[in-house]
Order: C-alpha cells, then sequence, then structure tokens
C-alpha cells in the first residue's frame, strides 16, 4: 500500500471547477470525487472539454473558478506528488531524429525517489516495464521512429516502471491496435486491482469503457451524469450526451457512403 492512502479519503476531488480556453467556457462548474483504487471513465461530445478537464487537475490549465484538491492537498501543496502520477496526452510526437532510445525514455520514469538502484536493477525495472507492453525488442530503438501506437506503449511503459497512486489517461488508446488495446485495457484492470491504482481516463470506447470502468463521469462542458457504466450508458443518456443514438455495442459505425457529387 502506499503511504498516506487511506481507503476512503477521495485520491482527486474537483469542486465547482470552471476553466477557460481563451474566450470560451470549456469547462463549466464540474464536480466529482474519485476514490482511490478506481477506475473512472470520462466520456462526451468532441470539443466537450474532458482535455481540458484532466490537464486542469494535473496543473497544466488555470481554473477559472472552484478548487481541485489531489492526495488531500490543494495548490502548490500538491505539486509535490508530481511523481505519483502517471500521465499519457492525447497527442505528442518526437522528431525522427530525437536522441532518445525507447529504454532511455523509459528510465527517465525512474526519479529520484529510486536514486539508490544500482544501474543493473535500473535496467531490470526498464526491462519489465517493456516487458509489460510488449517493447522489450524495441529498448534500443530511437523513439522518433516509432509508430503511433508504439509510442504510446512506451509512455505507459514510462508510466509503469515507478509506483504511481494515479494515472491518467487522454484517449490512450487511440492508435493502439485491437489486441493491443485489449491488453491495454487488460493491464489497466490489474493496476487497479492488485497495486491500487486510481485511474482517471478519457475515452470514446463505450465497449472498453462499460467493460473495465467503475465510474462513468458524462459531460458536454458541463456535467451531465455520473455514475456506475450500467446506470450512465443507457440509451436515453447516450442520446442526450451525443444528440444521436450510440450503445457500448454499436457505436462502431459503417463508414457511410460518400455522395456521387463529392
Ligand atoms: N487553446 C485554445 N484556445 C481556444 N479554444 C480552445 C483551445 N484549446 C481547446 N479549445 C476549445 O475548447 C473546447 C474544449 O476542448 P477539449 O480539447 O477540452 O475538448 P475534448 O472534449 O477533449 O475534445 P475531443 O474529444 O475532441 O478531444 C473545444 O471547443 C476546443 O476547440
Amino acid at each position: 500500500m502506499h503511504q498516506n492512502l487511506s481507503v476512503t479519503q477521495p485520491i482527486v476531488t474537483v469542486r465547482n471547477l470552471s476553466v477557460m480556453r481563451g474566450e470560451y467556457l470549456a469547462v463549466d462548474n464540474v464536480s466529482f470525487e474519485l476514490l482511490p483504487g478506481t477506475h473512472t471513465a470520462i466520456i462526451g461530445p468532441n470539443g466537450a472539454g474532458k482535455s481540458t478537464l484532466i490537464k486542469s487537475i494535473l496543473g497544466l490549465l488555470e481554473a477559472r473558478a472552484g478548487e481541485i484538491s489531489l492526495f488531500n492537498c490543494t495548490g502548490k501543496q500538491s505539486k509535490r506528488f508530481k511523481q505519483e502520477i502517471g500521465y499519457i496526452p492525447q497527442k505528442f510526437s518526437f522528431e525522427r531524429t530525437f536522441p532518445l532510445t525507447v529504454s532511455e525514455l523509459v528510465g527517465l520514469g525512474l526519479n529520484s525517489k529510486q536514486w539508490w538502484y544500482s544501474s543493473k536493477q535500473k535496467r531490470e525495472k526498464i526491462y519489465q516495464a517493456l516487458e509489460q507492453v510488449h517493447l522489450t525488442k524495441q529498448a534500443q530503438q530511437k523513439i522518433g521512429t516509432l509508430s503511433g501506437g508504439e509510442l504510446k506503449r512506451v509512455l505507459l511503459a514510462y508510466c509503469l516502471v515507478v509506483p504511481r497512486r494515479l494515472l491518467v489517461l487522454d484517449e490512450a488508446l487511440a492508435g493502439v491496435d485491437a489486441t493491443g488495446e485489449m491488453e491495454f485495457a487488460a493491464l489497466l484492470h490489474n493496476l487497479k486491482q492488485e497495486q491500487n491504482w486510481t485511474i482517471l481516463e478519457v475515452s470514446h470506447d463505450l465497449d472498453l469503457v462499460s467493460k473495465y470502468c467503475d465510474s462513468v463521469i458524462c459531460m458536454n462542458r458541463r456535467l451531465l451524469n455520473q455514475g456506475l457504466p450500467s446506470t450512465t450508458l443507457t440509451p436515453e443518456n447516450l442520446l442526450h450526451i451525443y444528440g444521436s443514438l450510440v450503445s457500448p455495442t454499436c457505436h462502431h459505425h459503417e463508414p457511410s457512403q460518400l455522395p456521387e457529387s463529392f
């Protein structure tokens, strides 16, 4: 168990949070709590403010109003827990010539708390993290030459190389192939079950959300619904959220035919 971890105290508390993007109110008066060892998905249509919300939680964007508490601390105090949070952003890329290999990048995840590890122990930790995401063969490859899905796996390995209390994922599975997607989801499930990690992820994959998440936050600038997948992912709620009929089992639409004049 992590130090100071109580099973009842929320890991994250968001109270009446509002966040601007330029002149636009992207998050409007949102409140919720995340309990330790839970997996929560944030869902909503494009532009609903999901990334804005998680970036505010991570301290990457300033709030216009409201309060965010991480591990029971607010403001600057919560910054000391930075190393206990893993984050995979929605968009990132590296120049092809970026001079860092996969194992070097994952090794950067070994932070100051692991200063006493020997070089051998560090190599073992990095190898174990890469093994979990099936990328040991790419260990010496330059990160700028990886595919989009491989790069996402490397970032997950970076998060896995040390214990985290909170893992924040912004569409982390986008670009990961079907097998990788299931493995990724199962891995997150194990981290939650066996190591009590708290997971907050933005996802458009309602099948995986209904299968793996304990709780769903539905938003479109404002919080629309929050609760168990079985009570939030109902046809009525999804119609309200997305404005059209989607369901956890039928949201992969067939590509529509282009009009002849296109
Ligand atoms: N830097 C910016 N300046 C102005 N508006 C912005 C900026 N960044 C984002 N926005 C707007 O804020 C709104 C919320 O964006 P955000 O990225 O949080 O949405 P999202 O729910 O994560 O969307 P998606 O599912 O498409 O990733 C969008 O309408 C977006 O166009």
